[in-house]
């Protein structure tokens, strides 16, 4: 057990790729806490997917010790905070753990959205926070510039921001000592009850869920029966540990400490983010307060191209959803797709990530329809439904009227790209609230529905600003607006898939723009295809797709067999990623593409 004075523990904050994982990797390695041979680049990344992609989804954590210029032994425990805005949640519960933050800007590129959405959270937190300018060995980087920056745009003190270079190591040391010296030692009682707060879990194959806790007071020891307050359950405590970043068992944690324990539980789901864990007799009386639980807040369904996976899908689901509590499904029928799931996330990135697992992991072909957001329909005879999946709207003359989930929006953009941002926002039914400006940059706020921004929104977003803006949302809550239904006829049968719900007055430009659009991604049949986009049984948008005989073997006439059959082949394969609609097939990537929007 560590005295209190010699704790300190923090969270890195940071807009995407400015640089936080190259920093705890240097911070990590310039301890000796890995040895070099061992040091991987972006150690704390774990999954190869967020490898991959360069992001960190999990919060990860680790405890370094750190021999301070003033001669003591401190331990520092570093909680890594996911920096994209579907984690805010995560991010929000990881900082009630720490005291502090190191705040890292990239000196080349400045304050972003999710620089701002994550140090709001620091401060609401009450941290202190250590300004970082990252990059500094980048010739474009202006240290001067951005440190002023943070000062007009968050008003926070950055004359003495640290210079660092995460690739060079450069600045590492003065980082060390600014974490000892400026950032604020835990408090606690090590004679008052156990009272630890849960900060995270997940699913591990052979110690069962591990949890992440921070002690506030007491002791958590190996062997104790511990109660989880929210549901009164009690757990026999089977092992306590640290993360460095491997897991090494310990005997206790005390006050201010920060690591883990497992206790033979056998979901994350028995597990409350934000729960407060103390002794099973004579526990503390007041639970920590201010947490709850992840609302998913996007919908689609995901449905095999092969039907016969669905038992392969399903598993792949049960398993994801043991490590992913903010991750909720359950099974779903579609006349056009078969079995399936309805699965909720908490925004698009979430949703990717968790479809390319089960593509990638458990190698099943996944159709994916439209993401919706969850409706609000109030019914003539009082009663509100929660509408996830368009296709199962009431009939329209029961409905009283219908209200829809709004976001409060941040952009951060160069000057130069700022009308652009503005007619999209405007296209998607926005409302501007604000439009301040930082330097060259402008800050607009809009108030926008949703479900305008769920689905290729950000897309729309980084290719008017050449990839300059950044963006961040919050929830804000329900309002009323003309909301229908529309659905789409292939052949004259219904596609369950393809209806969304859309606003009144645009429903006749998206559906005309998605007849277009899926006229381009259906192949051509022997036959002629309409192809209809109709509210109610109104149609409001046809097109129609011609007849043709599809002979790919035309020219290879009188030659080769080999490459004629290789055709063919290519030809079937082709055709597994395709899903017949009565007689027409469509091919998978028509459900996400007709829906994307042009302006
Ligand atoms: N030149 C230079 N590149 C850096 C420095 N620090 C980080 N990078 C690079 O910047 C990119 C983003 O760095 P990451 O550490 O992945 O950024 P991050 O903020 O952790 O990103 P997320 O985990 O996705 O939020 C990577 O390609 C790094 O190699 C630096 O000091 N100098």
């Amino acid at each position: 057990m560590t005295d209190l004075a010699h704790i300190r523990n923090f969270s890195i904050v940071a807009h995407i790729d400015h640089g936080k994982s190259t920093l705890a990797d240097r911070l990590i390695q310039e301890t000796g806490t890995v040895k070099d041979r061992d040091m991987k680049e972006q150690l704390l990344d774990s999954m190869d997917i967020e490898r991959e992609r360069g992001i960190t989804i999990k919060a990860n954590t680790v405890r370094i010790d750190y021999t301070a210029d003033n001669g003591e032994a401190y331990v520092l425990n570093l909680i890594d905070t996911p920096g994209h805005v579907d984690f805010a949640y995560e991010v929000s519960r990881s900082m009630r753990a720490v005291e502090g933050s190191l705040l890292v800007v990239d000196s080349t590129q400045g304050v972003e959205a999710q620089t701002l959405a994550n140090v709001y959270q620091a401060i609401d937190a009450d941290h202190e926070i250590v300004p970082v300018l990252n990059k500094i060995d980048l010739p474009a980087s202006d240290c001067d510039r951005v440190a002023e920056q943070i000062e007009d745009v968050i008003g926070i003190d950055a004359t003495d921001a640290i210079q660092v270079s995460a690739k060079t190591g450069q600045g590492i040391h003065e980082t060390l000592e600014a974490i000892v010296q400026q950032l604020p030692a835990p408090q606690g009682n090590l004679d008052a009850p156990l009272k630890a707060m849960l900060v995270d879990s997940w699913y591990d194959a052979y110690l069962g869920v591990i949890v992440l806790v921070r002690i506030m007071d007491g002791t958590l020891k190996k062997g104790m029966r511990v109660k989880f307050m929210s549901n009164n359950t009690l757990h026999h405590v089977d092992r306590v540990g640290v993360f460095r970043p491997e897991m090494e068992m310990v005997d206790s944690l005390g006050p201010g400490e920060i690591g883990f324990l497992t206790a033979s539980i056998k979901q994350v789901r028995d597990t409350r983010v934000g729960d407060t864990i103390t002794n099973d007799r004579n526990g503390t009386e007041e639970a920590l307060t201010g947490f709850k639980p992840a609302q998913p807040v996007v919908f689609c369904g995901l449905f095999p191209v092969d039907s016969s996976e669905f038992e392969d899908l399903r598993d792949a689901i049960d398993k994801l959803a043991l490590n992913d509590a903010s991750f909720s499904f359950e099974m779903e029928t579609s006349a056009a797709l078969g079995f399936g799931f309805r699965c909720g996330f908490l925004g698009l990135l979430h949703l990717e990530v968790i479809r390319d697992r089960i593509e990638r992991e458990y190698d099943i072909e996944l159709i994916t329809t439209a993401p919706s957001v969850i409706y609000h329909v109030y019914m003539k005879d009082g009663e509100m439904i929660e509408l996830h999946n368009p296709a199962d709207m009431p009939d329209p003359s029961k409905v009283d009227h219908i209200e829809e989930p709004r976001i409060k929006a941040t952009i951060l953009v160069p000057d130069e790209f700022l009308g652009d941002v503005l007619k999209l926002c405007q296209d998607r039914r926005g409302i501007q609230m604000d439009l301040t400006y930082a330097g060259s940059r402008a800050m607009v706020v809009y108030d926008l529905p949703l479900n305008e921004v769920v689905f290729d929104f950000y897309d729309r977003l980084k290719s008017v600003t050449k990839g300059y803006a950044s963006f961040d949302y919050q929830m804000t809550g329900y309002t009323e607006d003309a909301l229908v239904k529309m659905s789409v006829l292939v052949n004259d049968e219904p596609v369950d898939a393809l209806s969304t719900m859309v606003h009144r007055d645009r429903a006749e430009m998206r559906g005309r723009a998605m007849c277009e659009k899926l006229k381009d991604l259906i192949p051509r049949h022997m036959f002629k295809i309409p192809i209809q986009a109709a509210i109610g049984g109104k149609v409001i948008a046809r097109e129609t797709l011609s007849a043709l005989r599809k002979d790919v073997t035309a020219k290879c006439y009188g030659g080769d067999a080999t490459r004629k059959r290789k055709l063919l082949d290519k030809q079937k394969a082709g055709k597994k990623k395709m899903r017949q609609f009565g007689k027409v097939d469509i091919p998978q990537e028509a459900f996400i593409s007709a829906l994307k929007m042009d302006s």
